[in-house]
């Protein structure tokens, strides 16, 4: 399918700090990409580059195939939050909708449809600056699709939400998906991402580190670990082959971490009788356990180095 956004070797330097480093992905129709990294990993001045509120020194966006980005067909929830304050909620949707040349009916229409969505009956004439956080992220977040975009671009969309309204933004997100949008969002809320997003590309110092489709990065990543409940002594279950390592999580419970290319059936076949089991689950580890070992490998191979890990 092809690309609605194709971002080719990004590059942007400030003062002499290279804070993105040839950076390049696609964000295809109908898809959830998420580009994740640590704090400062260079998240934000991707997508400002993307937006061109940056310009970069190297490198280029296209939509569908076009430099010239068509800023009406692109939703954007910037990191920095915030409305006009003094403004009433439907004031301010409509205004900007109308700056994307929505008609004033099929704008109304829709923002009233969205507040019913968000849990925002009745707010349409109250102020902004009167919102709490969540309430005011939601109104930005309705401002961003209002005009129907064809690529939504969110950053940090989850932050500063509570679960419900959490799960509204996640479902509402993943029916745009559905609908046709493509979606281009930053988050470290990894539960989530795992949950909604197709693909990920994740850089770490400016630099992509990984980049690929969900389940491709569990199976490449995601090494199995094995949860036992019984009673137990540790030193023996790190004694069992193809294990790496082990986490006691309470008295009765370990994690035990698998070696990557360790065969989960023939590894259970040959599981000692002498090992205690009341319960006992194999996962693949999740995208928050991937996200740490890849950060802090990062981190150890900085300190090797003598560099400092920012
Ligand atoms: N306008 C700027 N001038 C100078 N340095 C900047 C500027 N904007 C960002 N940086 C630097 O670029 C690097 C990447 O910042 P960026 O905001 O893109 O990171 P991020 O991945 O979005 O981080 P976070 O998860 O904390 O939001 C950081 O070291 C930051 O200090």
């Amino acid at each position: 399918m092809e690309p609605i956004l194709r971002v080719s070797h990004l590059s942007k330097t400030f003062k002499d700090k290279k804070v993105i480093d040839d950076i390049s992905f696609e964000v295809r129709k109908d898809e959830i990409m998420a580009i994740l990294g640590p704090n400062g990993a260079g998240k934000s001045t991707t997508i400002r580059n993307i937006m061109g509120i940056m310009v970069p020194d190297e490198g280029s966006v296209s939509f569908l195939n076009d430099r010239n980005i068509p800023r009406h067909k692109i939703g954007y929830l910037p990191e920095e939050r915030g409305l006009y304050k003094n403004v009433k909620v439907m004031d301010i949707l409509l205004y900007l909708a109308d700056l994307k040349d929505v008609p004033r009916k099929k704008a109304k229409s829709r923002a009233l449809d969205y507040l019913r969505k968000f849990d925002l009956v009745g707010m349409e004439n109250v102020s902004v600056e009167e919102l709490s956080k969540g309430m005011g992220q939601k109104v930005q977040f309705i401002a961003a699709i209002l005009h129907e975009p064809e690529l939504l671009i969110l950053d940090e969309p989850f932050s500063g939400l509570d679960p419900v309204s959490q799960e509204l933004f996640k479902d509402e997100i993943r029916q745009l998906a559905a609908d046709g949008t493509g979606i281009l969002l930053s988050s470290h809320q990894m539960n989530l991402v795992e949950e909604i997003c197709d693909r990920l590309f994740l850089i770490h110092r400016g630099q992509k580190v990984i980049d690929g489709s969900m389940d491709d990065v569990k199976r490449r990543y995601a090494n199995f670990k094995c949860t036992i409940r019984g009673k137990n002594e540790i030193h023996q279950l790190k004694e069992l082959p193809d294990v790496q390592r082990v986490d006691e999580k309470d008295d009765n419970t370990f994690i035990l971490y698998l070696s990557k290319h360790v065969h989960i059936s023939r590894w259970l076949r040959q599981f000692p009788e002498h090992v205690d089991i009341d319960e006992m689950s194999v996962d693949r580890i999740s995208l928050h356990e991937i996200f740490i070992d890849i950060a802090t490998r990062e981190q150890h191979l900085d300190q090797e180095e003598g560099v400092t890990y920012a």
